[in-house]
């Protein structure tokens, strides 16, 4: 086996995929992608993560999740909140709701006032359009062509259809489009599909590039630290089979391991902040307090409602046939509940009169419970999602080995406008599920109930369900060297450390009013940019002195 490589990239998610496929299109450029968790190509994973629904079939299983979890404190009860991350090719995106959505232009333009020139609406549109193949009409913003398909499922639930009407009802603008101008407004959600089939980042991305030569990828193989030498990130040590070896990388090191485990990463390889590191035993190499610091999330809560007609997804006696016809017709044409995201529409309102949308609304056609097991019970819900929070959370080590999961805390409400917009999105969710076109369907609130009105009464009942929408970022935030909490720069370099650059949902210097891993998949083509650049740069840097001494040669 090769040891060394010139890139070796770390995890296989958004991040990693786009940037493995992107690096190694060049044949001259060596790269090693190195995936904690197992390939999707082989069975049974390969039919679980083709199925829109199939995450049900794969979050239970520390095997294909990291199974970490939010310690929330005070504010929320106490409560201990399950948090998922996809531990095999894809990362989250093999195991998440397909929900495409790229955000606002004034969240791009927040990052360039934060200090990041170069990374505006502006410029990103472009490279999202650069990832597409929109199944849609011809539009200047939407891209046709290249590996990640955005496409509408083939079928809906008549639940979806009803909702949608009810926000109609409710004066909201029918949107079928969000990556067009107007952002606010309800329809069906675009999804990372191809023909019916999910597409994961590494779906799309890593495995068109698997048969190349010069691409590694080494599944089942834990990355436990970077190794740095004198200011220079070298390599790493890894453990695959028991085993623990060192790969070293001749150019970089490309961390995209995930919002909570690519800060873990730095800290268990010396780089954070000095003092907590020391008291876990690790040692410094670089002090960067922002490591792990400014975790934002979209604080989420909910409200479902019985569904007496049964049309929703449910393991119920009266959808036995249904149920068992699922199979069959999505084997045959790709439609039914194993079609399904469960989360087929929603839709984005602004509760502050700026008419910037602040609060997402979800709405599952099926009762959200334990990942293991459909409900038994007919209903539907709305998760309201707090798109701008204001509170920050952390991530930190819980001990100096690579092994022990992290402590994440999410400090959900350490901010109290965060729970007053919450209330707010959580009254137009109740308003639009009171509409008529909702009335056959509808049956009675199931949580967090009807009886629960006022502030006082929502603000104590949402803090016992407030929930993550599985959208950490901003852990190894993006900003200028004058940041204190700033961990790379706009070219995603770790501060500090060369050869070593961050290449995950971590680095957003601001969560992104949506679904995070179309964003992601941005971030990493810009990077892959970014590193491309560079080494042409530097080629023919070095090539001009060769130059100069063949001229003196032949003088
Ligand atoms: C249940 C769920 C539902 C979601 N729904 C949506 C949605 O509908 N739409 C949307 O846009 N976003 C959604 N998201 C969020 C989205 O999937 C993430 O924002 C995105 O995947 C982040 O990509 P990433 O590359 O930063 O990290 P990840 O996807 O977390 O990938 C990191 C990869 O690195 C690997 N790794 C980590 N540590 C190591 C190590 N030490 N050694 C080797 N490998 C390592 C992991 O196993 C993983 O494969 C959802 C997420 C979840 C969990």
């Amino acid at each position: 086996m090769t040891h060394s490589f010139d890139y070796i990239v770390i995890g296989s998610g958004p991040g990693g995929s786009v940037l493995a496929n992107r690096l190694s299109a060049d044949p001259a450029v060596s790269v090693a992608l190195i995936e904690a968790g197992p390939s999707d190509r082989k069975w049974p994973v390969n039919i679980k993560t083709i199925m829109p629904v199939g995450n049900i079939f794969l979050i239970p299983h520390a095997r294909y999740n990291w199974q970490q979890q939010l310690t929330g404190g005070d504010a929320i009860d106490g409560r201990v909140i399950g948090f998922p991350r996809g531990k095999l090719f894809g990362g989250c995106s093999a195991i998440n709701g397909g929900v495409y959505i790229r955000g606002q232009e004034e969240d791009y333009a927040s990052w360039v006032q934060a200090g990041n020139p170069g990374w505006g609406w502006d410029d990103v549109l472009p490279v999202f359009k650069r990832l597409e193949n929109y199944h849609g009409p011809d539009k200047s913003w939407h891209g046709k062509g290249a590996e990640l398909d955005v496409e509408k499922p083939a079928s809906f639930n008549p639940i979806t259809t009803a909702i949608i009407d009810a926000a109609v009802e409710a004066g909201h603008y029918h949107n079928e489009d969000f990556a067009a101008e107007r952002k606010d407004g309800f329809g069906r959600y675009d999804l990372n599909q191809r023909r019916g089939t999910r597409l994961s980042a590494a779906r799309a991305f890593l495995h068109p590039a698997l048969g190349r030569s010069n691409l590694s990828v080494f599944d089942e193989t834990l990355v436990r630290r970077i190794i740095t030498d004198d200011g220079r990130a070298t390599g790493v040590e890894i453990e695959r089979a028991g085993k623990r070896e060192i790969m070293t990388a001749r150019n970089e090191v490309l961390v995209c391991a995930g919002a909570t485990n690519s800060p873990q990463l730095l800290m268990l390889s010396g780089i954070g902040d000095r003092d907590a590191l020391s008291k876990v035993g690790v040692d410094p190499v670089h002090h960067l307090p922002g490591v792990g610091a400014h975790l934002q999330d979209h604080p989420t809560v909910h409200i479902s409602v019985e569904n007496p007609t049964g049309e929703s997804y449910a393991n119920s006696r009266s959808a036995l046939l249904r149920n068992a016809l699922a199979p069959f017709k999505y084997a045959l044409k790709r439609e039914g509940m194993f079609a399904s995201n469960v989360a087929e529409c929603g839709g984005f309102v602004c509760t502050d009169g700026s008419g910037r949308p602040d609060i997402q609304l979800t709405f599952l056609v099926g009762l959200k419970g334990n990942a293991r097991v459909v409900p038994s019970n007919h209903g539907f819900m709305a998760l309201i999602q707090l798109l701008r929070p204001n509170s920050e959370g952390r991530v930190r080590l819980a001990s100096n080995r690579a092994e022990d999961k992290p402590i994440i805390e999410p400090n959900f409400f350490d901010d109290p406008r965060d729970m007053a917009t919450l209330i707010a999105g959580f009254r137009e969710a109740r308003r639009i599920f009171a509409q008529p076109a909702l009335a056959a369907m509808r049956g009675k609130e199931i949580e967090p109930g009807a009886e629960h009105v006022s502030d006082q009464e929502l603000d104590k009942a949402l803090r016992k369900i407030v929930n993550t929408a599985y959208h950490p970022t901003g852990t190894c935030k993006m900003g200028p060297a004058s940041d204190p909490l700033a961990v790379v720069d706009d070219r995603l370099r770790v501060h500090g450390i060369d050869g070593l650059r961050v290449v995950d949902a971590s680095v957003m210097p601001s969560i992104i009013s949506g679904n995070t891993s179309a964003p992601t998949m941005m971030i990493a083509q810009r990077a892959a940019d970014f590193i491309l650049e560079e080494r042409k740069t530097h080629s023919s840097q070095a090539a001009e002195p060769a130059r100069v001494a063949e001229t003196e040669l032949q003088s």
